[in-house]
Protein backbone atom coordinates (compact mmCIF):
# COMPACT_ATOMS: atom_id res chain seq x y z
CA UNK A 1 0.00 0.00 0.00
CA UNK A 2 1.45 3.65 -1.11
CA UNK A 3 1.55 5.97 2.08
CA UNK A 4 1.02 9.62 0.65
CA UNK A 5 2.27 12.91 2.33
CA UNK A 6 1.59 16.64 1.42
CA UNK A 7 4.13 18.86 1.84
CA UNK A 8 4.96 22.55 1.30
CA UNK A 9 8.65 22.13 0.17
CA UNK A 10 10.67 18.95 -0.60
CA UNK A 11 14.40 18.36 -0.54
CA UNK A 12 15.91 15.90 -2.35
CA UNK A 13 19.30 14.87 -0.62
CA UNK A 14 20.52 15.28 2.97
CA UNK A 15 23.88 16.36 2.29
CA UNK A 16 25.54 19.84 2.67
CA UNK A 17 23.08 21.20 0.16
CA UNK A 18 20.38 19.57 0.89
CA UNK A 19 20.73 20.19 4.87
CA UNK A 20 21.28 23.83 4.36
CA UNK A 21 17.83 24.18 1.84
CA UNK A 22 16.03 22.15 4.62
CA UNK A 23 16.80 24.50 7.54
CA UNK A 24 16.26 27.75 4.67
CA UNK A 25 12.79 26.67 3.76
CA UNK A 26 12.55 25.81 7.83
CA UNK A 27 12.53 29.45 8.30
CA UNK A 28 9.19 30.26 6.00
CA UNK A 29 6.77 26.95 6.89
CA UNK A 30 7.00 23.80 8.76
CA UNK A 31 5.56 21.14 6.20
CA UNK A 32 8.87 19.73 4.78
CA UNK A 33 9.95 16.63 3.56
CA UNK A 34 13.85 16.16 3.86
CA UNK A 35 14.71 13.10 1.43
CA UNK A 36 17.61 10.86 1.65
CA UNK A 37 18.78 7.77 -0.61
CA UNK A 38 21.54 6.68 1.12
CA UNK A 39 23.89 7.57 4.18
CA UNK A 40 23.13 10.02 6.12
CA UNK A 41 26.77 12.61 6.68
CA UNK A 42 27.33 14.12 3.89
CA UNK A 43 29.66 13.23 1.14
CA UNK A 44 32.22 15.74 2.22
CA UNK A 45 32.62 14.34 5.49
CA UNK A 46 32.37 11.01 4.84
CA UNK A 47 33.98 10.60 2.00
CA UNK A 48 35.14 13.66 0.32
CA UNK A 49 36.56 16.68 2.19
CA UNK A 50 37.34 15.68 5.63
CA UNK A 51 38.87 12.04 4.82
CA UNK A 52 41.07 13.39 1.87
CA UNK A 53 42.65 15.97 4.41
CA UNK A 54 43.39 13.79 6.96
CA UNK A 55 45.40 11.27 4.81
CA UNK A 56 46.99 14.51 3.68
CA UNK A 57 47.67 15.56 7.05
CA UNK A 58 49.22 12.13 7.63
CA UNK A 59 51.77 12.71 4.20
CA UNK A 60 52.98 15.68 5.55
CA UNK A 61 53.59 14.39 8.51
CA UNK A 62 55.93 11.82 6.78
CA UNK A 63 57.61 14.00 4.18
CA UNK A 64 58.24 16.93 6.77
CA UNK A 65 60.26 14.37 8.76
CA UNK A 66 62.56 12.60 5.71
CA UNK A 67 63.42 16.76 5.14
CA UNK A 68 63.83 17.68 8.24
CA UNK A 69 67.55 17.10 6.94
CA UNK A 70 67.30 20.85 5.36
CA UNK A 71 67.55 22.22 8.66
CA UNK A 72 70.44 19.75 10.23
CA UNK A 73 67.82 17.89 12.25
CA UNK A 74 68.18 13.84 11.82
CA UNK A 75 65.59 11.87 12.26
CA UNK A 76 66.29 8.90 11.24
CA UNK A 77 64.74 6.64 8.68
CA UNK A 78 61.06 7.54 8.48
CA UNK A 79 58.45 4.58 8.84
CA UNK A 80 55.27 4.69 7.92
CA UNK A 81 52.37 2.28 9.83
CA UNK A 82 49.41 2.05 7.00
CA UNK A 83 47.08 0.53 9.55
CA UNK A 84 47.27 3.42 11.59
CA UNK A 85 47.32 6.06 9.07
CA UNK A 86 44.13 4.87 8.32
CA UNK A 87 43.05 4.30 11.42
CA UNK A 88 43.19 7.99 12.83
CA UNK A 89 41.96 8.77 8.93
CA UNK A 90 38.59 6.92 9.88
CA UNK A 91 38.75 7.72 13.55
CA UNK A 92 38.73 11.18 13.00
CA UNK A 93 36.52 11.28 9.94
CA UNK A 94 33.93 9.40 12.09
CA UNK A 95 33.62 12.33 14.63
CA UNK A 96 32.79 15.04 11.89
CA UNK A 97 30.35 12.57 10.48
CA UNK A 98 29.12 12.32 13.93
CA UNK A 99 28.20 15.78 14.20
CA UNK A 100 26.03 15.91 11.12
CA UNK A 101 24.68 12.65 12.34
CA UNK A 102 23.21 14.54 15.39
CA UNK A 103 22.25 17.80 13.16
CA UNK A 104 20.10 15.04 11.14
CA UNK A 105 18.83 13.48 13.98
CA UNK A 106 17.30 16.67 15.16
CA UNK A 107 15.25 16.91 12.82
CA UNK A 108 11.82 16.13 13.51
CA UNK A 109 11.05 12.30 12.53
CA UNK A 110 8.36 13.33 10.37
CA UNK A 111 9.77 15.76 8.02
CA UNK A 112 12.73 12.51 6.97
CA UNK A 113 12.23 10.21 4.52
CA UNK A 114 14.49 7.55 3.27
CA UNK A 115 14.80 6.44 -0.24
CA UNK A 116 15.49 7.39 -4.01
CA UNK A 117 13.04 10.19 -5.14
CA UNK A 118 11.87 10.51 -8.41
CA UNK A 119 9.49 12.67 -10.20
CA UNK A 120 6.75 11.25 -11.27
CA UNK A 121 4.68 14.92 -12.26
CA UNK A 122 6.14 18.36 -11.80
CA UNK A 123 4.58 18.40 -7.89
CA UNK A 124 4.79 14.60 -7.02
CA UNK A 125 7.78 12.52 -6.04
CA UNK A 126 8.01 8.54 -5.42
CA UNK A 127 10.16 7.94 -2.31
CA UNK A 128 11.31 4.47 -2.52
CA UNK A 129 8.90 2.21 -3.13
CA UNK A 130 5.94 2.69 -1.63
CA UNK A 131 5.87 5.93 -0.53
CA UNK A 132 4.20 9.09 -2.53
CA UNK A 133 5.05 13.16 -1.88
CA UNK A 134 2.85 15.98 -3.01
CA UNK A 135 5.14 19.02 -3.13
CA UNK A 136 4.59 22.84 -3.61
CA UNK A 137 8.09 23.03 -4.10
CA UNK A 138 11.13 21.07 -4.78
CA UNK A 139 14.73 21.64 -3.99
CA UNK A 140 17.02 19.46 -5.67
CA UNK A 141 20.25 18.66 -3.72
CA UNK A 142 21.29 14.98 -5.11
CA UNK A 143 25.15 15.62 -5.21
CA UNK A 144 27.68 14.03 -7.65
CA UNK A 145 29.23 10.46 -7.58
CA UNK A 146 32.52 9.34 -9.31
CA UNK A 147 32.29 9.19 -13.70
CA UNK A 148 34.28 6.10 -14.16
CA UNK A 149 35.05 5.66 -17.86
CA UNK A 150 34.34 2.18 -19.46
CA UNK A 151 37.32 1.38 -20.39
CA UNK A 152 38.99 1.71 -16.59
CA UNK A 153 36.69 -1.52 -15.21
CA UNK A 154 39.14 -3.27 -17.14
CA UNK A 155 40.76 -3.46 -13.47
CA UNK A 156 38.32 -5.20 -12.30
CA UNK A 157 38.06 -5.64 -8.36
CA UNK A 158 41.05 -3.61 -8.13
CA UNK A 159 39.31 -0.53 -9.42
CA UNK A 160 39.04 2.08 -7.03
CA UNK A 161 36.93 5.44 -6.13
CA UNK A 162 37.63 7.86 -3.54
CA UNK A 163 35.40 6.61 -1.06
CA UNK A 164 36.91 3.11 -1.26
CA UNK A 165 40.69 4.59 -0.11
CA UNK A 166 39.53 5.45 3.26
CA UNK A 167 37.86 1.89 3.61
CA UNK A 168 41.55 -0.15 3.31
CA UNK A 169 42.88 -1.51 6.19
CA UNK A 170 46.40 -0.58 5.35
CA UNK A 171 48.51 1.14 2.44
CA UNK A 172 49.33 -0.94 -0.80
CA UNK A 173 52.15 -0.89 -2.44
CA UNK A 174 51.29 0.76 -5.66
CA UNK A 175 48.38 2.61 -6.93
CA UNK A 176 48.18 4.14 -10.75
CA UNK A 177 45.70 7.49 -10.60
CA UNK A 178 43.53 8.04 -13.63
CA UNK A 179 42.97 11.58 -13.60
CA UNK A 180 45.32 14.35 -12.46
CA UNK A 181 42.13 16.69 -11.34
CA UNK A 182 41.64 17.68 -8.07
CA UNK A 183 41.15 14.28 -6.38
CA UNK A 184 43.89 12.58 -8.12
CA UNK A 185 46.57 15.15 -7.22
CA UNK A 186 45.43 15.33 -3.42
CA UNK A 187 45.18 11.36 -2.68
CA UNK A 188 48.07 10.39 -5.12
CA UNK A 189 50.79 12.69 -4.13
CA UNK A 190 49.33 12.06 -0.20
CA UNK A 191 49.93 8.16 -0.67
CA UNK A 192 53.22 8.74 -2.61
CA UNK A 193 54.43 10.53 0.23
CA UNK A 194 53.17 7.63 2.98
CA UNK A 195 55.37 5.22 0.71
CA UNK A 196 53.05 4.08 -1.76
CA UNK A 197 54.21 4.17 -5.42
CA UNK A 198 52.25 5.85 -7.42
CA UNK A 199 51.80 7.01 -11.49
CA UNK A 200 49.18 9.51 -12.92
CA UNK A 201 48.02 9.01 -16.16
CA UNK A 202 45.66 11.76 -17.75
CA UNK A 203 44.10 13.11 -20.62
CA UNK A 204 43.74 16.61 -23.11
CA UNK A 205 46.88 18.23 -20.72
CA UNK A 206 45.21 19.24 -17.97
CA UNK A 207 46.10 19.68 -14.23
CA UNK A 208 44.09 19.89 -11.34
CA UNK A 209 41.64 23.42 -11.61
CA UNK A 210 44.47 25.16 -13.18
CA UNK A 211 44.28 27.23 -16.54
CA UNK A 212 47.20 29.47 -16.32
CA UNK A 213 49.46 27.88 -18.59
CA UNK A 214 52.56 29.00 -17.02
CA UNK A 215 51.25 27.74 -13.24
CA UNK A 216 50.43 24.60 -15.01
CA UNK A 217 53.61 24.51 -16.52
CA UNK A 218 55.62 25.10 -13.02
CA UNK A 219 53.05 22.42 -11.32
CA UNK A 220 53.74 19.72 -13.33
CA UNK A 221 57.32 20.12 -13.41
CA UNK A 222 57.10 20.04 -9.93
CA UNK A 223 55.28 17.49 -9.39
CA UNK A 224 57.41 15.17 -12.15
CA UNK A 225 59.96 15.78 -9.29
CA UNK A 226 58.49 13.60 -6.69
CA UNK A 227 56.12 11.20 -9.04
CA UNK A 228 55.63 10.41 -12.69
CA UNK A 229 52.51 12.55 -13.99
CA UNK A 230 51.59 12.53 -17.79
CA UNK A 231 48.92 15.16 -18.01
CA UNK A 232 48.26 13.37 -22.01
CA UNK A 233 48.97 9.49 -21.38
CA UNK A 234 48.96 6.90 -24.35
CA UNK A 235 46.99 4.12 -22.44
CA UNK A 236 47.12 0.96 -24.44
CA UNK A 237 46.23 -1.66 -22.62
CA UNK A 238 44.55 -2.15 -18.74
CA UNK A 239 44.50 -5.51 -17.79
CA UNK A 240 43.49 -7.43 -14.44
CA UNK A 241 46.16 -10.12 -14.16
CA UNK A 242 47.46 -12.39 -11.23
CA UNK A 243 49.58 -9.94 -9.67
CA UNK A 244 47.54 -6.33 -9.75
CA UNK A 245 45.99 -4.16 -12.71
CA UNK A 246 48.88 -4.30 -15.68
CA UNK A 247 48.91 -1.09 -17.57
CA UNK A 248 50.35 -0.75 -20.87
CA UNK A 249 51.64 2.67 -21.85
CA UNK A 250 53.76 4.68 -24.32
CA UNK A 251 56.09 6.19 -21.78
CA UNK A 252 58.25 8.33 -24.45
CA UNK A 253 62.13 7.55 -24.57
CA UNK A 254 61.13 4.45 -22.49
CA UNK A 255 58.63 3.18 -25.52
CA UNK A 256 55.88 1.35 -24.68
CA UNK A 257 55.95 -0.50 -21.03
CA UNK A 258 53.96 -2.28 -19.11
CA UNK A 259 54.00 -1.74 -15.68
CA UNK A 260 52.06 -3.19 -12.74
CA UNK A 261 50.19 -1.89 -9.57
CA UNK A 262 47.80 -3.17 -6.35
CA UNK A 263 45.33 -0.75 -7.57
CA UNK A 264 43.56 1.57 -10.21
CA UNK A 265 42.38 4.85 -8.73
CA UNK A 266 39.48 6.40 -10.95
CA UNK A 267 39.69 10.05 -10.24
CA UNK A 268 38.21 11.22 -13.73
CA UNK A 269 35.75 13.43 -12.66
CA UNK A 270 32.18 13.77 -10.76
CA UNK A 271 28.74 13.31 -12.65
CA UNK A 272 25.70 14.66 -11.20
CA UNK A 273 23.39 12.14 -9.27
CA UNK A 274 20.52 13.68 -11.59
CA UNK A 275 19.84 10.62 -13.89
CA UNK A 276 18.03 8.53 -10.97
CA UNK A 277 15.61 11.19 -10.68
CA UNK A 278 13.55 10.55 -14.10
CA UNK A 279 13.88 14.46 -14.67
CA UNK A 280 12.09 14.33 -17.80
CA UNK A 281 8.31 14.13 -15.62
CA UNK A 282 9.73 17.39 -13.85
CA UNK A 283 8.56 19.52 -16.46
CA UNK A 284 11.87 21.07 -16.41
CA UNK A 285 13.90 22.27 -19.45
CA UNK A 286 17.37 21.06 -20.03
CA UNK A 287 20.85 21.44 -20.99
CA UNK A 288 22.72 19.01 -23.25
CA UNK A 289 23.56 16.95 -20.51
CA UNK A 290 20.42 16.62 -19.07
CA UNK A 291 20.99 19.22 -15.95
CA UNK A 292 17.90 21.97 -15.90
CA UNK A 293 18.45 25.48 -16.30
CA UNK A 294 18.72 27.15 -13.92
CA UNK A 295 19.29 30.71 -12.31
CA UNK A 296 23.06 31.38 -11.31
CA UNK A 297 21.51 33.83 -8.25
CA UNK A 298 18.22 32.01 -7.31
CA UNK A 299 18.93 28.61 -8.04
CA UNK A 300 15.99 28.36 -9.84
CA UNK A 301 14.91 26.29 -13.09
CA UNK A 302 13.43 28.31 -15.34
CA UNK A 303 10.45 30.11 -13.83
CA UNK A 304 9.37 26.93 -12.00
CA UNK A 305 8.72 26.02 -8.29
CA UNK A 306 12.24 23.77 -8.76
CA UNK A 307 15.46 24.89 -7.37
CA UNK A 308 18.49 22.62 -7.78
CA UNK A 309 21.64 23.11 -5.53
CA UNK A 310 25.19 21.81 -4.69
CA UNK A 311 27.59 19.10 -7.20
CA UNK A 312 24.21 18.23 -8.98
CA UNK A 313 23.79 21.55 -10.53
CA UNK A 314 27.54 20.98 -12.24
CA UNK A 315 28.37 24.15 -11.80
CA UNK A 316 30.77 24.95 -9.12
CA UNK A 317 31.28 21.53 -7.09
CA UNK A 318 32.92 22.79 -4.00
CA UNK A 319 31.38 22.76 -0.45
CA UNK A 320 30.94 26.13 0.35
CA UNK A 321 29.31 26.75 -3.38
CA UNK A 322 27.29 23.66 -2.05
CA UNK A 323 26.44 25.26 1.58
CA UNK A 324 25.81 28.77 0.03
CA UNK A 325 23.44 27.19 -2.74
CA UNK A 326 21.52 24.87 -0.61
CA UNK A 327 20.71 28.19 1.72
CA UNK A 328 19.50 30.18 -1.37
CA UNK A 329 17.60 27.45 -2.80
CA UNK A 330 15.68 26.97 0.16
CA UNK A 331 15.07 30.36 1.17
CA UNK A 332 13.00 30.85 -2.42
CA UNK A 333 11.41 27.18 -2.35
CA UNK A 334 10.34 28.82 1.53
CA UNK A 335 9.33 32.31 0.30
CA UNK A 336 8.22 30.93 -3.54
CA UNK A 337 6.64 33.01 -5.05
CA UNK A 338 8.54 35.97 -3.73
CA UNK A 339 12.18 34.77 -5.04
CA UNK A 340 14.94 36.94 -4.13
CA UNK A 341 18.58 36.89 -5.78
CA UNK A 342 21.25 35.02 -3.04
CA UNK A 343 25.10 36.40 -2.21
CA UNK A 344 27.25 34.35 -4.83
CA UNK A 345 30.66 35.08 -3.87
CA UNK A 346 33.97 35.54 -5.55
CA UNK A 347 35.30 31.98 -6.91
CA UNK A 348 37.95 30.69 -4.85
CA UNK A 349 39.36 27.10 -4.87
CA UNK A 350 42.26 25.62 -2.99
CA UNK A 351 43.68 22.05 -3.58
CA UNK A 352 45.32 20.38 -1.06
CA UNK A 353 48.68 19.51 -2.29
CA UNK A 354 52.05 20.50 -1.49
CA UNK A 355 52.96 23.10 -2.95
CA UNK A 356 48.86 24.34 -2.57
CA UNK A 357 47.04 25.56 -5.85
CA UNK A 358 45.03 28.41 -5.05
CA UNK A 359 42.53 29.48 -8.46
CA UNK A 360 40.65 33.17 -7.55
CA UNK A 361 38.00 35.12 -9.05
CA UNK A 362 38.31 35.16 -13.32
CA UNK A 363 40.68 33.16 -14.66
CA UNK A 364 43.12 34.09 -17.56
CA UNK A 365 40.90 33.71 -20.12
CA UNK A 366 37.90 34.82 -18.57
CA UNK A 367 39.98 38.26 -18.05
CA UNK A 368 41.06 38.07 -21.74
CA UNK A 369 37.42 37.93 -22.45
CA UNK A 370 36.07 40.64 -19.98
CA UNK A 371 38.95 43.60 -20.36
CA UNK A 372 39.06 42.46 -24.29
CA UNK A 373 42.75 41.74 -24.13
CA UNK A 374 43.56 45.08 -21.94
CA UNK A 375 44.62 43.49 -19.18
CA UNK A 376 48.30 42.59 -17.33
CA UNK A 377 50.08 40.00 -15.45
CA UNK A 378 52.12 40.70 -12.48
CA UNK A 379 54.29 37.40 -11.22
CA UNK A 380 56.53 36.34 -8.23
CA UNK A 381 58.53 32.98 -8.04
CA UNK A 382 58.77 31.65 -4.57
CA UNK A 383 61.95 30.46 -5.31
CA UNK A 384 64.03 33.31 -3.58
CA UNK A 385 61.21 34.48 -1.75
CA UNK A 386 62.70 35.18 1.95
CA UNK A 387 60.08 33.60 4.00
CA UNK A 388 59.44 30.49 1.75
CA UNK A 389 63.29 29.92 1.83
CA UNK A 390 63.72 30.42 5.57
CA UNK A 391 61.07 27.08 6.10
CA UNK A 392 62.31 25.25 3.30
CA UNK A 393 59.05 25.76 1.41
CA UNK A 394 60.44 27.88 -2.05
CA UNK A 395 58.71 26.43 -4.58
CA UNK A 396 56.02 27.72 -7.09
CA UNK A 397 54.63 30.56 -9.05
CA UNK A 398 51.68 33.51 -8.49
CA UNK A 399 50.13 35.39 -11.52
CA UNK A 400 47.67 38.16 -10.56
CA UNK A 401 45.61 39.22 -13.23
CA UNK A 402 44.28 43.03 -13.61
CA UNK A 403 42.36 45.40 -16.31
CA UNK A 404 44.23 48.29 -18.00
CA UNK A 405 42.90 51.22 -17.63
CA UNK A 406 41.07 51.35 -14.06
CA UNK A 407 43.91 49.14 -12.33
CA UNK A 408 41.46 46.59 -10.91
CA UNK A 409 42.59 43.16 -9.49
CA UNK A 410 40.82 40.82 -11.74
CA UNK A 411 41.82 37.17 -10.58
CA UNK A 412 45.03 35.19 -9.84
CA UNK A 413 46.90 31.64 -9.82
CA UNK A 414 49.51 29.96 -7.63
CA UNK A 415 50.91 27.36 -7.00
CA UNK A 416 52.95 27.81 -3.95
CA UNK A 417 53.28 27.79 -0.21
CA UNK A 418 50.30 28.93 1.66
CA UNK A 419 48.21 28.99 -1.33
CA UNK A 420 44.94 28.01 1.08
CA UNK A 421 45.72 31.42 3.09
CA UNK A 422 46.80 33.67 0.22
CA UNK A 423 43.94 32.38 -2.30
CA UNK A 424 41.50 34.23 0.60
CA UNK A 425 43.15 37.64 1.02
CA UNK A 426 43.08 37.75 -2.88
CA UNK A 427 39.35 36.26 -3.24
CA UNK A 428 38.50 39.01 -0.69
CA UNK A 429 40.32 42.00 -2.32
CA UNK A 430 38.16 40.55 -6.00
CA UNK A 431 35.18 40.54 -4.29
CA UNK A 432 35.68 44.07 -2.76
CA UNK A 433 36.53 45.17 -6.53
CA UNK A 434 39.65 46.63 -4.95
CA UNK A 435 42.29 47.79 -7.17
CA UNK A 436 45.95 46.75 -7.24
CA UNK A 437 46.93 50.05 -5.32
CA UNK A 438 44.77 49.91 -2.95
CA UNK A 439 45.50 46.51 -1.91
CA UNK A 440 49.24 47.23 -2.01
CA UNK A 441 47.65 50.19 0.99
CA UNK A 442 47.55 47.27 2.92
CA UNK A 443 49.96 46.69 5.72
CA UNK A 444 52.45 43.44 4.91
CA UNK A 445 54.30 42.11 7.32
CA UNK A 446 57.86 41.18 7.75
CA UNK A 447 59.52 38.37 7.20
CA UNK A 448 56.00 36.84 5.73
CA UNK A 449 55.24 34.56 2.29
CA UNK A 450 52.65 37.49 1.60
CA UNK A 451 55.54 39.56 0.47
CA UNK A 452 56.04 37.94 -2.55
CA UNK A 453 52.22 38.34 -3.06
CA UNK A 454 53.20 42.55 -2.86
CA UNK A 455 55.97 41.33 -5.47
CA UNK A 456 53.64 40.16 -7.72
CA UNK A 457 50.78 43.14 -7.26
CA UNK A 458 53.69 45.67 -7.56
CA UNK A 459 54.95 43.80 -11.11
CA UNK A 460 51.25 44.43 -12.20
CA UNK A 461 50.82 47.74 -11.35
CA UNK A 462 54.21 48.48 -13.57
CA UNK A 463 53.08 46.54 -15.88
CA UNK A 464 49.88 48.83 -16.07
CA UNK A 465 51.57 51.24 -16.40
CA UNK A 466 50.26 52.79 -12.50
CA UNK A 467 53.46 52.01 -10.74
CA UNK A 468 57.22 51.50 -10.88
CA UNK A 469 59.58 49.05 -11.70
CA UNK A 470 60.38 46.58 -8.87
CA UNK A 471 63.58 47.25 -7.56
CA UNK A 472 65.34 43.14 -7.64
CA UNK A 473 66.18 42.94 -3.51
CA UNK A 474 64.65 46.55 -2.47
CA UNK A 475 65.41 46.99 1.03
CA UNK A 476 62.31 48.22 2.07
CA UNK A 477 60.44 45.23 0.94
CA UNK A 478 62.30 43.26 2.95
CA UNK A 479 64.98 40.92 2.34
CA UNK A 480 63.92 38.17 -0.82
CA UNK A 481 60.31 40.25 -0.91
C1 LIG B 1 37.49 13.19 -2.34
C2 LIG B 1 36.80 14.54 -2.33
C3 LIG B 1 37.43 15.60 -1.70
C4 LIG B 1 36.81 16.84 -1.67
N1 LIG B 1 37.46 17.87 -1.04
C5 LIG B 1 36.89 19.09 -1.02
C6 LIG B 1 37.53 20.17 -0.36
O1 LIG B 1 38.61 20.02 0.22
N2 LIG B 1 36.94 21.38 -0.38
C7 LIG B 1 35.75 21.59 -1.02
O2 LIG B 1 35.25 22.73 -1.02
N3 LIG B 1 35.10 20.58 -1.64
C8 LIG B 1 35.64 19.34 -1.65
N4 LIG B 1 34.99 18.30 -2.26
C9 LIG B 1 33.69 18.58 -2.91
C10 LIG B 1 32.55 18.61 -1.86
O3 LIG B 1 32.63 17.44 -1.08
C11 LIG B 1 31.22 18.67 -2.57
O4 LIG B 1 31.18 19.84 -3.38
C12 LIG B 1 30.04 18.74 -1.60
O5 LIG B 1 30.12 17.70 -0.67
C13 LIG B 1 28.72 18.65 -2.37
O6 LIG B 1 27.63 18.67 -1.47
P1 LIG B 1 26.17 18.29 -2.00
O7 LIG B 1 25.22 18.60 -0.89
O8 LIG B 1 25.92 18.88 -3.31
O9 LIG B 1 26.21 16.71 -2.21
P2 LIG B 1 26.25 15.49 -1.16
O10 LIG B 1 26.87 15.84 0.13
O11 LIG B 1 26.82 14.36 -1.94
O12 LIG B 1 24.72 15.20 -0.88
C14 LIG B 1 23.85 14.65 -1.82
C15 LIG B 1 22.95 13.66 -1.11
O13 LIG B 1 21.87 13.31 -1.99
C16 LIG B 1 21.60 11.93 -1.84
N5 LIG B 1 20.86 11.48 -3.04
C17 LIG B 1 21.36 11.21 -4.27
N6 LIG B 1 20.36 10.87 -5.11
C18 LIG B 1 19.22 10.94 -4.40
C19 LIG B 1 17.85 10.72 -4.71
N7 LIG B 1 17.45 10.40 -5.94
N8 LIG B 1 16.95 10.86 -3.72
C20 LIG B 1 17.33 11.21 -2.48
N9 LIG B 1 18.59 11.44 -2.13
C21 LIG B 1 19.54 11.33 -3.07
C22 LIG B 1 22.98 11.31 -1.66
O14 LIG B 1 22.88 10.04 -1.05
C23 LIG B 1 23.66 12.35 -0.77
O15 LIG B 1 23.50 12.07 0.60
C24 LIG B 1 35.54 17.03 -2.28
C25 LIG B 1 34.89 15.96 -2.88
C26 LIG B 1 35.51 14.72 -2.90
C27 LIG B 1 34.79 13.56 -3.54
N1 LIG C 1 40.36 20.75 -2.52
C1 LIG C 1 39.15 20.76 -3.04
O1 LIG C 1 38.46 21.77 -3.03
C2 LIG C 1 38.59 19.54 -3.70
C3 LIG C 1 39.19 18.31 -3.50
C4 LIG C 1 38.66 17.21 -4.17
C5 LIG C 1 37.54 17.37 -4.99
N2 LIG C 1 36.99 18.59 -5.15
C6 LIG C 1 35.83 18.79 -6.06
O2 LIG C 1 35.46 17.56 -6.63
C7 LIG C 1 35.39 17.72 -8.04
C8 LIG C 1 35.69 16.43 -8.71
O3 LIG C 1 37.08 16.11 -8.58
P1 LIG C 1 37.80 15.21 -9.64
O4 LIG C 1 39.25 15.26 -9.35
O5 LIG C 1 37.11 13.89 -9.74
O6 LIG C 1 37.46 15.94 -10.99
P2 LIG C 1 38.29 16.99 -11.86
O7 LIG C 1 37.37 17.47 -12.90
O8 LIG C 1 38.99 17.98 -11.00
O9 LIG C 1 39.45 16.11 -12.52
C9 LIG C 1 39.21 15.04 -13.36
C10 LIG C 1 40.50 14.78 -14.12
O10 LIG C 1 40.38 13.54 -14.79
C11 LIG C 1 40.89 13.69 -16.09
N3 LIG C 1 40.32 12.62 -16.91
C12 LIG C 1 39.08 12.53 -17.41
N4 LIG C 1 38.94 11.38 -18.10
C13 LIG C 1 40.13 10.73 -18.01
C14 LIG C 1 40.63 9.50 -18.51
N5 LIG C 1 39.86 8.71 -19.24
N6 LIG C 1 41.89 9.16 -18.23
C15 LIG C 1 42.68 9.96 -17.48
N7 LIG C 1 42.26 11.13 -16.98
C16 LIG C 1 41.00 11.52 -17.24
C17 LIG C 1 40.51 15.10 -16.49
O11 LIG C 1 41.29 15.57 -17.55
C18 LIG C 1 40.81 15.83 -15.17
O12 LIG C 1 42.16 16.18 -15.09
C19 LIG C 1 36.39 18.81 -8.34
O13 LIG C 1 36.07 19.48 -9.54
C20 LIG C 1 36.27 19.72 -7.17
O14 LIG C 1 35.29 20.67 -7.41
C21 LIG C 1 37.51 19.68 -4.52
Amino acid sequence: MVKRSKVEVAVLGAGTAGMGAYRAARKHTDKLALVEASHYGTTCARVGCMPSKLLIAAAEAAHDARHADLFGVRTGEVSIDGSAVLKRVRDERDRFVSFVLDAVEDFPEEHRFRGQARFLSPHRLKVGDDHEIEADRVVIATGSRPNVPGFLKAAGDRLVVNDDIFEWQDLPESVAVFGPGVIGLELGQALGRLGVRVRMFGVGGSVGPIQDPEIRQCALDTFNREFPLNPDADTRKIERTADGVAITFDDGERGVVTETFDYLLAATGRRPNIDGLDIQNAGLELDDRGTPLFDHYTLRCGNSHIFIAGDVNNSQPLLHEAADEGRIAGNNAGRYPDVRAGLRRVPLSVVFTDPQIATVGKTIQEVDDACRGCFAVGSVSFEGQGRSRVIGRNRGLLRVYGEHGTGIFMGAEMFGPAAEHIGHLLAWCAQQRMTVSAMLDMPFYHPVIEEGVRTALRDLNHRLSIGPAVVEHCLDCGPGG
